[in-house]
């Protein structure tokens, strides 16, 4: 049984539940609940509260900072976390922990960042055997051990662990270099640093512990998951063209699995419904109106299932 009575005085009784584990703040909060809320999971947590029940399915709502989800699930204290995989892979959680999908929020990457003024410093190899500071410990190890092709055991460079401000190290003098998380490099620039080396880019990730309790009802969040995903990655493209020109059409943008064609009362026109990735969107578009479609229409998608 599962105990998590560390997390508020009065629990409700989370026995029947699927226990989801959520970041509690930073930067994949507000990605997540507006996930869950277009999932259709419906809570209402209270103030102060890390646990929070869901009225509509059989789950209950784990608030924990993002840092130690994957430990969590790998550990099976809960069944399901969202978090971002440099996460999953600094608690060497990868053992324990499936992936169910990735999420395309919390885009970054972990690099090894060092002071622009030392032009000496031009790569991850200019480093072996200084001074390192990071929030990454383990992943920064086994990427200097990789490096000086040795066991993490055996290695020159030191790495030292700071929880938070990594940025600064280099400034105060603690670092040669630091390993830390870019996204715009606005941070890192700002301290006067530029990175050398990228050592993960990761994402946020959906995962469970792979002897996890409900999985019928993880595979239903997977796909109410998956069916937001496809939504926010396709359009709906409608037009009308000439039915003899209609091939070329459908090999412009020929859908997910196949447009949906329908007879116009004008003879020999046909309107054409299609799925389109967005980031081909503009180009599939010139090339339609160039085979003769018109009346190029391009609907949101709300939701999408296979
Ligand atoms: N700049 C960023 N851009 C995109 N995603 C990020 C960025 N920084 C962090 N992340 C992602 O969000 C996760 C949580 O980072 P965040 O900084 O929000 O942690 P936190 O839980 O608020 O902890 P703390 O505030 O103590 O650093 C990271 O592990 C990473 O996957
Ligand atoms: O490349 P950028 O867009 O500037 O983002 C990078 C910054 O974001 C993260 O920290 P965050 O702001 O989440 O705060 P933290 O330092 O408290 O973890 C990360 O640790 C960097 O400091």
């Amino acid at each position: 049984m599962t105990d998590i009575s560390y997390l508020g005085a009065s629990l409700p009784d989370t026995s029947d539940r699927m226990l989801f584990a959520v970041p509690k703040k930073g930067r994949l909060y507000d990605q997540c609940l507006g996930l869950l809320a277009n999932i259709g999971i419906e809570f209402n947590r209270k103030p102060r509260h890390d646990i929070a029940l869901v009225s509509n399915l059989p789950i209950a709502l784990v608030f924990l900072p993002a840092a130690d989800i994957a430990a969590y699930v790998a550990k099976g204290n809960v069944d399901l976390g969202i978090t971002g995989l440099d996460i999953i892979r600094e608690s060497q959680a990868d053992g324990d922990v499936a992936e169910l999908m990735r999420l395309g929020f919390g885009r970054c990457k972990l690099q090894v960042q060092a002071p622009q003024a030392d032009g000496s410093l031009r790569s991850s190899s200019d480093l072996v055997g200084k001074r390192i500071v990071t929030s990454f410990i383990n992943l920064t190890r086994e990427h200097f051990a990789k490096l000086e092709g040795v066991e993490v055991e055996q290695m020159s460079t030191q790495v030292r662990f700071v929880s938070g401000s990594v940025e600064a190290a280099c400034g105060l003098g603690l670092a040669d270099a630091i390993v830390d998380l870019v996204e715009s490099g606005d941070t890192m620039r700002a301290a006067g640093l530029h990175a050398i080396d990228t050592v993960l880019d990761t994402e946020s990730v959906l995962i469970t512990n792979k002897h996890a309790r409900f999985p019928e009802l993880a595979k239903t969040i997977k796909q109410r998951v998956e069916g937001i995903l496809t939504a926010r990655r396709y359009v709906l493209c409608q037009y009308n063209i000439a039915r003899d020109r209609l091939e070329t059409a459908c090999g412009i943008a020929p859908g997910r699995q196949a447009p949906t064609v329908t007879p116009l009362e004008q003879d020999g026109w046909v309107a054409v419904s299609v799925m389109v990735e967005k980031s081909r969107l503009a180009d599939s578009m010139d090339a339609l109106q160039e085979a003769g479609a018109t009346d190029i229409l391009v609907l949101q998608i709300a939701n999408a299932r296979a």
